[in-house]
């Protein structure tokens, strides 16, 4: 069994805590459909061994990258038609996103994706080490409450199985329109020793990527006129 309880900060609790509320929403009859046919097919189930991320996908050698936290997909999905050389792992608990993903990987074809729906940090440490070539983490969820910062996707345990998976120069994109959250990432990151942070210039993290459309979260935030935090952290 794939070991899930090292020691964590208390944070084990406090996800199942936060896991345990997951939402009921109700997938459309077309989503249904896909959750029934699809999703059984690209589905990541941590079973009794580690994960192999070779057997997943059909071009085994391809370089692996990871979304954390992917919501309605419109980043996964973007990403995986524009780079078919390469081949993604989606972490998202949330029925709804879910279902929206499978739609966008059905009417696109997409056949280098593959969902975990459960707290991505379960995948993080079933995965090998160094077998990510890059991951996303978009708006994590910030968590505002002092008393539930300890929810924060961004912590010591997250981050050291990251910095596991990451290979040696390897990009970890984190995007946030919470201020606090941005200054919550950067005292986690520029304190550690495998990861740098270098911006070229002084606007660099409030300028997007060049690659980068908004995602609907990124959207709701400019409505309500919040700017965003754009960070590339480089596993050493
Ligand atoms: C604020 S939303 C952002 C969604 C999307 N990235 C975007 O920018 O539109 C944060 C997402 O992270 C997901 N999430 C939170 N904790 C997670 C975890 N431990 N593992 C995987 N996904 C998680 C939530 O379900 C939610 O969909």
């Amino acid at each position: 069994m794939i070991e899930k309880n090292k020691s964590d900060f208390g944070l084990e609790a406090e996800r199942r805590a936060f896991f345990g509320r997951r939402s009921t929403h109700k997938l459309t009859p077309t989503q249904q459909k896909l959750m029934d046919e699809l999703m059984p097919n690209i589905e990541i189930r941590l079973e009794e061994a580690a994960l192999d991320p070779a057997t997943l996908f059909q071009n085994a050698q391809a370089p692996l990258m990871l979304e954390i936290g992917y919501g309605g997909g419109e980043h996964l999905a973007r990403h995986a038609k524009a780079n078919p050389d390469k081949n993604f792992i989606g972490c998202e608990p949330f029925i709804d996103g879910v279902g929206k993903m499978l739609a966008k990987i059905d009417a696109d074809g997409l056949n280098n994706v593959r969902l975990y729906r459960e707290d991505a940090l379960h995948l993080l440490r079933a995965l090998p080490d160094q077998s990510i070539a890059g991951a996303y983490l978009l708006y994590p969820d910030p968590w505002p409450k002092k008393r539930h910062h300890k929810r924060r996707f961004i912590n010591p345990v997250t981050l050291g199985e990251l910095s596991r998976l990451l290979k040696p120069g390897a990009e970890f994109r984190v995007a946030t329109d919470i201020d606090d959250y941005a200054t919550w990432v950067l005292a986690h990151m520029v304190r550690r020793d495998d990861f740098v942070w270098q911006p070229q210039k002084a606007s660099e993290w409030r300028d997007p990527w060049t690659d980068w459309e908004p995602t609907r979260y990124e959207e709701k935030a400019r409505r309500e006129g919040r700017s965003s935090y754009y960070f590339s952290f480089y596993r050493k």
